[in-house]
């Protein structure tokens, strides 16, 4: 099986968390996408989606699936979104598609966290993928000081081809940290969460995900924390 085609069959199988009449949380990124292709074939079952980035809320709609602004919704019953890397107790890195001040904000506020993604996302200690930490523009040098005494390599993230930052949708820019082995997935996201010029950190330990859909070569494995 291809990759994507682990990625299609975890997008399936998340429609049997999707809430009936329920507004969902739809995360960013090429499962997400998968994801959103499969939630628009039941879209009379629900009232709709909050989306984590732009992207997602121009697909949704491109379905024809209402986007509500997440200030009209207090509560979201789940919140389907992919990972960079996730362990064994659900913690994640996220980010790779610059969305992650967007997403943790929408998990925060949704009652269960349904993590989709191929098997080779599950790891035992995480930071092989850099991690993605999302900034303020004047406070770009002094973050990436700060980063570096961790003890990983940041590096700005760039517009693909090009020399400028990438900017995301909130305006901010992406340093990437390459390097870090994460023993504690809590700590270091409460230490970066510290840093002044930090929006948000691509570390998902605090609140992680309850449920990991995974793709393996044999089936859909769940993973419950
Ligand atoms: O966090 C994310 C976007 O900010 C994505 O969920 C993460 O990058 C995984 O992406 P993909 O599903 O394309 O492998």
């Amino acid at each position: 099986m291809t990759q994507n085609e682990l990625k299609q069959a975890v997008a399936r199988a998340a429609i049997e968390y999707v809430v009936e009449n329920e507004i969902i949380g739809v995360g960013t990124g090429s499962t997400a996408n998968f994801f959103i292709d499969e939630l628009a074939k039941i879209k009379h079952r629900i009232k709709g989606a909050v989306a984590s980035s732009e992207a997602t809320a121009a697909r949704l709609r491109g379905h024809g699936i209402e986007v509500y602004d997440l200030n009209d919704v207090p509560e979201i019953a789940v919140y389907i979104d992919g990972a960079d890397e996730i362990t064994n107790a659900g913690a994640m890195i996220k980010g790779g598609g610059a969305a992650l001040t967007r997403e943790k904000i929408v998990a925060s506020v949704s009652k269960q966290f349904v993590c989709i993604a191929d098997g080779s996302k599950l790891v035992e200690v995480m930071g092989k993928f850099p991690l993605p930490v999302e900034v303020l523009p004047m406070a770009r040098a002094s973050v990436t000081r700060a980063l570096a005494m961790l003890g990983g390599t940041p590096k700005l993230r760039l517009k693909p081809g090009t020399e400028e930052a990438f900017i995301t949708d909130n305006g901010g820019m992406i340093i990437d940290v390459a390097g870090l082995a994460i023993a504690d997935p809590v700590a270091l996201e409460q230490q970066v969460n510290q840093i002044v010029g930090v929006i948000a950190v691509g570390l998902f330990a605090a609140r992680g995900a309850n449920v990991c859909l995974l793709g393996m070569a044999d089936g859909v494995k769940t993973l419950k924390f």
